[in-house]
């Protein structure tokens, strides 16, 4: 089973195990996230039942029109029944790293937002600790005047390198859905206390917000190679 199909498995599973009728959903980003709307219209279109969609990013705003879901905010809708989101890496305390695509930001406000958070992904996602599997480091989403002595301080206070987030189809940095930079932290191997650290870093002036989410997910689910669907719950 290819890498598509394991990520479809994982998202539907998701969507059959934890979207019910009248529920307001938070709907994540990447591209594991996109089959798990596909699964949600089908069952919105096929079993009528009714279903409000948050967004966490520009991609999943245009995946709820696009899938002709109902789009709403948190404006209108501050309580979220479920939120659905991928992951760049899950260790075996369902600490996340997210923002491999630029979109942590808004997706941990929705899932502070929200009752439950689901992760879906593929087996390349599934690790005991963190920077197992994902080699990019920790994404850190900073306002962009910040971004030098940002980096000094986090590498002073806890090692590793950070590395400005380079644009693909535009010359400079990555600018994200909020107008921000990122940094990717390549940390040091080794055993971390995620929570004190998120902590930390999150403090330091500039930064927005990191891609490390510690004891929000309840529940992951991996699309395995042979068609099976791992979970793990917190
Ligand atoms: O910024 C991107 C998000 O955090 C994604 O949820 C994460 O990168 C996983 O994406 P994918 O499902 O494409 O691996």
């Amino acid at each position: 089973m290819s890498l598509e199909e394991a990520k479809k498995i994982a998202a539907y599973r998701a969507v059959d195990e934890f979207v019910r009728n009248d529920q307001i959903v938070g709907i994540g980003s990447g591209s594991t996230v996109i089959y798990a709307v596909e699964r949600l219209a089908e069952k919105v279109h096929k079993e009528k039942i009714n279903v409000i969609c948050i967004p966490t990013s520009f991609q999943a705003r245009q995946l709820i029109i696009g899938n002709g879901l109902k789009l709403s905010e948190l404006e209108m809708h501050p309580e979220i029944d479920v939120v659905i989101d991928g992951a760049d890496e899950c260790d075996e305390n369902l600490t996340l790293i997210k923002g491999g695509g630029g979109c942590l930001l808004q997706e941990k406000i929705v899932a502070s937002c929200s009752k439950k958070m689901v992760v879906v992904a593929d087996y390349t996602k599934d690790s005991k600790t963190l920077g197992q599997q994902y080699k990019k480091g920790i994404p850190i989403e900073v306002v962009p005047m910040a971004y030098i002595p940002i980096r000094n301080k986090i590498q002073n206070l806890f090692g590793g390198k950070l590395q400005l987030r380079m644009a693909v189809a535009k010359a400079g940095p990555c600018i994200t859905d909020n107008g921000n930079f990122i940094l990717d932290w390549h940390f040091p191997t080794g055993d971390h206390d995620w929570t004190k650290i998120g902590t930390e870093i999150g403090m330091i002036p500039g930064v927005v917000e990191t891609g490390l989410f510690v004891k929000m997910a309840e529940k992951a689910f991996f699309g395995q190679s042979d068609g099976t669907v791992k979970e793990k719950s917190s």
